[in-house]
Order: C-alpha cells, then structure tokens, then sequence
C-alpha cells in the first residue's frame, strides 16, 4: 500500500518527513515551484524533504496511492476531494485536518463520504505540532477508522519508531475532539492575552472540555473517545502552548493586537459551525459560542468574559 501526503503545508509536510524515515512518500503540493528547487515547505522552513519524498503537483499520480494523507486546511477539503478524479475504491482517505466544514456542518469523515463514496474514509489526529514530528520528537496520536482492517493497516502502515498510533473506530469523537480544541485555544488565548489569569483559563479548558464532550455526544460519538489522545490530550497542548496558532490568535484578541491573516486558524471557522450546531441541536455550547462572536467582532474580549460569567449558576 503506498503513501501519498495531499497538501505540502506544515503538517502534510511533516508527516511526509516522519514517514519518508521509512517508506517512499509522494508528496503533493498546488505549487511545487516555491518547493522543488530547496526541497522545503515555505510552512516550514528549515525542514528539508529526504529523498525519499517525491514532490509532485500531478493530483492523479499521487492520489494513485493506496493511503492518501488529506493535509489541506478544513475549510478546502471538499475542493481537494472534488479533484481527485482517480479512482478511489478500496483507497484510504485519511483526514489530517482539524475542523467542522463550514458550508455542509459537518466533519472531515463525512466530507470524505459525500465527496468521495468509494473510498474508506479515517482520521488521524491527536496532539501534535508539525515542528516536533518534523524533528522526530516522540508524538502519539489517534488513528480512527470506523473499517477495522483498513484501521489496522493504517496505524501499522502511518506508525514509526518515534509516532505512535492508537486505533480507535469512533471517527466522530476523534475528529470532533480535534476540531473543538482549537476553539477553546482560542479562547484561553485570548484569556492569558487580556490578563485574566492562569485559574481562568484553567476554568476554560475544562467547561471547554465538558462543551466537547456534550457536542460529541449529540452527534454520536462514543462516551470516552473525548479523553482521549483526539481530545483532552489535544486540548491540553493547544491551550497551554505559544506554538500554537489558535493560542496565538486568542492571545493577539486578548492584547488587542493585529494577528497575521495568512496564518492558518481553523479554530475561527470551526467556533461558527460550532455555533451553528448549538442552535440547531438545542445544546447550550457558551465558551464555543462566545469565541464565535468574539472572533467575528461582535463581542469583545471583556464582553466575552462578562457575558460567560454572568450566566445563571448551574450544577457541575
Ligand atoms: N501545523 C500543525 O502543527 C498541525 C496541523 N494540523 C492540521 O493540518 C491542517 C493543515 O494545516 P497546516 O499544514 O498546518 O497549514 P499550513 O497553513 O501550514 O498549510 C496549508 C497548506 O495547504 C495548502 N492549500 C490550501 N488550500 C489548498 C487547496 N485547495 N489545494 C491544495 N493545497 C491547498 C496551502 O498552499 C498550504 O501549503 C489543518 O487542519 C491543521 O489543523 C494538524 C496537526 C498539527
Ligand atoms: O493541532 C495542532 C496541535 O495538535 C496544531 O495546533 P495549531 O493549529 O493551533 O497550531
């Protein structure tokens, strides 16, 4: 089964590194100009690509693999999978974004199912900064395939020495775990960002956590699969971490400071669909909702806070 990375950012680039350690490794890229010649990604400079990576821009020879890696922002997964004109039955289709897709409301599993039926969709996500894999750091990260061959030929095929996988068969928690975390990062960065302390955001994640949790749940997925790697484990990374870029937006709202809009942030689109579902399934998600409209300039950062703060005490 070969291994194509579809999309040459930080991460697509990153997983071809870490598995260009152990196998042949197509790499696809929209513009292989700004990437032939030095062999790096302008995501992530510094990294330069074994040769055993093939950078291509031919879509059709690398979605020819058996196992292709979906690393493309969330909000441009259908327009790659609309592309991919190749046959795709009996293909793995792995997602390795993290988001809710704005315009269908739904994750990178789904997405995958509509667009392209043939294929075996999975996920593979968990806490991971593309820097890290990049240089071999040790990373464990969530495999879910809700086929249990195919699952357990990924995570043999995607595992090396130093990225271990765990299987899982609940591909809605894991992606839903993923895609949620980047909102709650946005929130505590913007927490630490204002001065509002190390206890609020600690009070963040947490009821951060139990939105996650409750969200999963209405849309089916497994009690458990949120504490897990795809979930607190992400959750814990994100929130706590000036490598992040989520963090690092919340933190730039929370200083009133301009944030670079070339930098990708899924968790800004994802707080919208986010916002979106809670309406739509009468679920109260207020941290997920407030960093929505914080991000689209319809609430402050104090207002955010006073609007959190000020609703009716609850149970835990
Ligand atoms: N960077 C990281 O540490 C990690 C990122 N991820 C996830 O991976 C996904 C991708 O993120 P990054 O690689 O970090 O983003 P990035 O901003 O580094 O790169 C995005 C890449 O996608 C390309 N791209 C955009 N639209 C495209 C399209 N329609 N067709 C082909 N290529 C297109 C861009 O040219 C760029 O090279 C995100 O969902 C992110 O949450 C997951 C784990 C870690
Ligand atoms: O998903 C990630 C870590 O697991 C990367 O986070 P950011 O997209 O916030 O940089």
């Amino acid at each position: 089964m070969s291994v194509a990375v579809l999309g040459a950012g930080a991460f697509g680039t990153a997983l071809a590194v870490a598995l260009g350690r152990k196998e042949p490794v197509t790499l696809w890229a929209r513009d292989v100009r700004a990437m032939q010649d030095s062999r790096q990604s302008p995501r992530l400079p510094g990294v330069t690509l074994p040769d055993s990576v093939t950078i291509t821009d031919d879509l059709g020879q690398a979605a020819a693999c058996g196992t292709l890696l979906l690393s493309v922002p969330m909000q441009q997964l259908s327009r790659l999978l609309d592309q991919i004109m190749t046959p795709t039955r009996g293909h793995a289709l792995v997602a390795c974004c993290k988001g809710i897709d704005l315009t269908e409301g739904v994750g990178p599993s789904a997405l995958i199912t509509r667009h392209q039926p043939d294929a075996t969709p999975a996920v593979l996500t968990g806490p991971s900064f593309a820097a890290d894999i990049a240089r071999g750091l040790p990373t464990a990260l969530t495999l879910a395939c809700s086929d249990e061959a195919t699952g357990r030929a990924v995570q043999a095929q995607l595992s090396t020495p130093v990225l271990r996988l765990y299987r899982s068969d609940d591909m809605i928690g894991a992606e839903l775990g993923g895609a949620l975390k980047n909102v709650i990062a946005i929130a505590c960065g913007a927490c630490i960002g204002a001065g509002l302390g190390d206890s609020a955001r600690a009070a963040l994640m947490t009821r951060g956590f139990a939105e996650m949790v409750r969200l999963a749940a209405a849309l089916g997925a497994q009690a458990d699969t949120l504490s897990g790697l795809s979930g607190l484990g992400d959750l814990t990374l994100t929130c706590t971490s000036d490598l992040s870029r989520n963090y690092r937006f919340g933190l730039s709202l929370g200083r009133g400071e301009p944030f670079d809009p070339a930098v990708t942030v899924e968790g800004a689109a994802t707080a919208q669909a986010a916002a979106q579902l809670a309406l739509d399934h009468a679920i109260p998600l207020p941290v997920c909702t407030a960093v929505s409209d914080l991000t689209q300039g319809r609430l402050t950062v104090r207002q955010a806070m006073n609007t959190l703060l000020s609703r009716p005490l609850k149970d835990e």
